[in-house]
């Protein structure tokens, strides 16, 4: 039986599904051949009442690393984050996270997905109920998850509070009573309140202002290093991935047109939107980190 054969009848040992029976260890998430498509009242010429946001996607997130997914507007990133993360079942391909078959994305996968993944949206509102006060929204999900007793749990939202570099003042606070910047460290903590194996953080800086970008983004690379995380991290700015990820995915009109190390991506682009993208809009980050 292939190490792809094993991952697929769930029988996998921590071996890659393409590992070529090498000790790789497997994927944290690995889209396999996945393709989404959108019924719509509109869609193209050549397909009519659809839009195929993500066509034939491959990919692998590997333990302790970042994977960044650029490409402009449209081109299926939050599509592919939305597979990753289990609230889109692709139409056709397999999603595997460390090497279960998760597809089906039953009541138990899901379970499954919740502990391995975590999402960071754009707008932390998005994560946030504004409504509830800081400390109860990050008290939130150790309670329904049922982690530790009162006091444990009191001690981890303290402890996750700290971790975002946030002051234990800020627990008492409503989201509206906060900046953007705090909001968006609320909600990472949040996000990181039941130890997930991998972070997806979709455009997680875009709505913030420039000064505070680079702090998020430093948040996010320390938090992924202390904590031995695996981290998505999707944007269209190509300088921001740049800095932040160690592997590349461009898409464009849904597919990957090129992959690779940061460096390679950089110094060495072999797809012509690539290169376009690489030419094109000055970086969206604070002027510090773009250098
Ligand atoms: N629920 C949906 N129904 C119909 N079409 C959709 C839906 N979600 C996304 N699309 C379409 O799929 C394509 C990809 O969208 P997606 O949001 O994944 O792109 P994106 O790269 O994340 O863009 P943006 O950065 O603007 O969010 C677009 O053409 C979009 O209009």
């Amino acid at each position: 039986m292939s190490d792809q054969q094993r991952v697929i009848d769930g029988t996998a040992a921590p071996a890659a599904a393409d590992a070529g029976g090498t000790s790789e260890p497997a994927p944290i998430i690995f889209l396999d051949d996945i393709s989404v498509t959108f019924k719509t009242r509109t869609g193209s010429i050549l397909h009519p009442n659809k839009v195929q946001a993500v066509r034939g996607l491959t990919l692998k997130l590997m333990p302790g690393e970042t994977l960044g997914i650029v490409g402009e507007s449209g081109c299926g990133k939050s599509t592919t984050a939305n597979v990753m993360c289990g609230l889109q079942a692709p139409t056709t391909g397999k999603v595997f996270f460390k090497g279960q078959d998760v597809t089906k994305r039953t009541a138990e996968m899901r379970r499954v997905i919740g502990r391995v993944i975590s999402v960071v949206f754009q707008d932390p509102a998005t994560a946030l109920n504004a409504r509830m006060s800081v400390h109860d929204q990050l008290l939130d999900p150790l309670k329904v998850h049922r982690i530790g007793d009162k006091d444990s749990r009191e001690a981890r939202v303290q402890e996750l509070i700290e971790m975002v570099g946030l002051p234990g003042s800020v627990l008492d606070a409503l989201p509206g009573q906060l900046s953007g910047g705090q909001r968006q460290r609320v909600a990472i903590a949040r996000a990181l309140s039941l130890k997930p194996d991998a972070i997806i953080a979709d455009e997680p800086t875009s709505a913030l202002d420039v000064s505070v970008r680079a702090q998020i983004l430093n948040l996010l690379m320390d938090l992924k290093r202390d904590l031995g995380l695996s981290m998505v991290f999707i944007s269209h700015d190509i300088q921001t991935v740049r800095y932040i990820s160690d592997r590349i995915i461009v898409m464009n009109a849904g597919r990957a047109v090129e992959r690779g190390t940061s460096e390679e991506v950089f110094a060495r682009p072999k797809d012509d939107y690539t290169k376009l993208l690489l030419g094109a809009a000055p970086s969206l980050l604070h002027p510090e980190l773009g250098k």
